[in-house]
């Protein structure tokens, strides 16, 4: 089923103040290795999965490559497309423990709790939350509000502004 979702607010995030997030996550979860592997939810968790491996010298990249917004912003049925391999699975005891699980956001937390039933040792971090999805995370850097719509760099690109002085468009 779809979730009726609108967004009042947004936060449009450029390319250099990603990288920045994505670095303070690497910063705030370094001391709380050592991991053995990252397992990066795709899609959009690929770009910070990225920045913590270079930052914390982890070399071991698994996806779990899940899609839930068929639709652009609604939310459908969560669908798994790779699950995530079992030799990284099996590492210490089969529960995820020694495994970073990196992602873009948590919004409502679906994506986070079926990844936490697959890992439910592992350490779970995210770029931004949502206060539906927060419990579900170990480690975040800004928290929006559950009605601000984020966008990502890779989903942007620049476009023309008019002036002010000629008030508002359309
Ligand atoms: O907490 P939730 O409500 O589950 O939402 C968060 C998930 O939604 C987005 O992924 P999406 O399924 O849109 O796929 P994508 O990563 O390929 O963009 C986002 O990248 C998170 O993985
Ligand atoms: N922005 C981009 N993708 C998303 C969001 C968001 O706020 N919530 C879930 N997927
Ligand atoms: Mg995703």
């Amino acid at each position: 089923m779809s979730e009726p979702t609108s967004p009042e607010k947004i936060f449009p995030v450029s390319w250099d103040q990603f990288h920045r997030d994505a670095r303070a996550l690497a910063w705030r979860i370094s001391g709380d290795g050592p991991f053995e592997a990252i397992v990066c939810i795709t899609r959009g968790g690929l770009v910070p999965a990225a920045v913590v491996s270079r930052e914390l010298g982890i070399r071991l990249i698994e996806t779990i490559c899940i899609a839930s917004r068929h639709n652009y912003r609604d939310q459908g049925e969560l669908m798994i497309l790779k699950q995530v391999a079992k030799d990284v699975v099996d590492k210490a005891g089969g529960k995820g423990a020694g495994v970073l699980v990196v992602d873009d956001l948590v919004d409502t937390g679906k994506t986070a709790s079926v990844v936490r039933d697959i890992l439910p040792d592992a350490h779970f971090a995210t770029v931004y939350a949502k206060p539906k999805g927060r419990p579900l995370v170990d480690t975040f850097i800004t928290e929006v509000s559950q009605d601000t719509w984020i966008y990502f760099p890779w989903d942007m690109g620049l476009a023309f502004q008019p002036p002010i002085a000629k008030g508002p468009v359309g």
